[in-house]
């Protein structure tokens, strides 16, 4: 219950702050004191579409389920969005110039929901309290991944553009970050995705680490989960043009599998190591990051290696293979079915 709350608040946070039909005069001050309105259960604010939308018009629900929740969880959730509406609120009047923007940015946006959520663990009484940067780098390491495979949403966003992408990254292949949509300069764009995928692999240790940490084996899988599939979607985006066309989405099929065979963390090792196995194998050595991409990737491999427990090797490597040969034999079989059927028909 705390989790969901948690997860409804925050997402009425990112309504606001991607609702860009309102002024930021108008969003900032909701950003920053929407934690003042969990206690009054009138207050709502109309903004986002679809089911965003009946959120914020439903916000007394939320509000209600946050003032039924003990003392403890509700501290946790108002500091948290109080530290975060602040965050968004400081960039939208602000762009992501440098790395070092782009981290801030990123710890408003995710680093202190896995903040967050790591005290709800805690509170709960089924886990130790995790170090925060280990909790900080889980929440980095999705949002990054978010933001890169956004480019195109982000960049063609109504009536104005958002930009995610650190200029002090992409100034080093365009002059304006919207260039990259234009197949022209695909090169580079692939060129300033690969260094965007490199930065995120900073984070996937620190996240190796939190997860070994965690005992509940519900909660294991929550937080483990979403990692496996973000390494894999990595996997995917690295060295790949389409990121610039269109949205990329790892196949449902993939996804079921993680969300169905993901149990211990030798299932995340597994799965990290395959991922970075995919990765290794598409990096260009004419790529200028290769020499550093490589490196990250290593690291990882190693971590996974020496956890000892990488037993089935390519678990997720090669799983494209049968995807591919069961709509094949069926369609096979059924063109063999057909012709035997008309031999018999007179
Ligand atoms: C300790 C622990 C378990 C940490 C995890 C923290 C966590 C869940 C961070 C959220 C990261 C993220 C990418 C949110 C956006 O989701 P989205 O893809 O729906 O984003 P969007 O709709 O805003 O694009």
């Amino acid at each position: 219950m705390q989790v969901c709350v948690y997860y409804l608040v925050l997402r009425a946070l990112d309504t606001v702050e991607d609702d860009t039909s309102l002024d930021t005069e108008i969003r900032v001050p909701i950003l920053r004191k929407i934690y003042c309105h969990f206690y009054d259960p009138e207050w709502h604010f109309s903004c986002g579409t679809m089911a965003f939308k009946v959120l914020m018009d439903q916000f007394h629900h939320v509000s209600t389920a946050f003032l039924e929740l003990d003392k403890n969880y509700q501290e946790v959730i108002k500091a948290i969005t109080k530290r975060m509406g602040e965050g968004m609120a400081k960039f939208l009047c602000k762009e992501v110039e440098t790395i070092e923007d782009y981290n801030e940015y990123c710890h408003y946006a995710a680093g202190l929901c896995g903040l967050g959520l790591s005290k709800l663990f805690y509170a709960s009484g089924r886990e130790d309290l995790a170090p925060e940067s280990l909790s900080i780098s889980m929440g980095l390491f999705l949002q990054k991944i978010s933001i890169i495979r956004d480019y195109l949403e982000d960049i063609n966003e109504v009536p104005k553009c958002r930009m995610f992408w650190p200029r002090q990254i992409w100034s080093k292949y365009a002059t304006k970050l919207e260039e990259f949509k234009y197949e022209e300069n695909s090169v580079k764009a692939v060129q300033c995705l690969n260094e965007m995928v490199t930065d995120a692999l900073l984070h996937a240790e620190d996240c190796l680490i939190y997860m070994s940490n965690v005992r509940d084996p519900g909660l294991f899988r929550f937080c483990a989960i979403p990692q496996i599939i973000n390494m894999g979607n990595l996997a995917m985006y690295y060295n790949n043009v389409e990121i610039f066309k269109g949205v990329v989405e790892m196949r449902r099929g993939l996804c079921a599998k993680i969300i169905d065979q993901t149990r211990t963390m030798a299932d995340v090792y597994r799965a990290f190591f395959d991922f970075c196995c995919i990765m290794e194998s598409k990096v260009d050595r004419d790529d200028p990051n290769a020499s550093t991409t490589l490196k990250r990737l290593e690291s990882i491999s190693k971590t996974c290696i020496n956890s000892g427990t990488l037993k089935q090797r390519k678990f997720y490597i090669f799983n494209h293979q049968p995807e591919f040969i069961i709509p094949f034999l069926i369609t096979s079989f059924l063109i063999m079915l057909a012709i035997h059927l008309s031999t018999k028909i007179p």
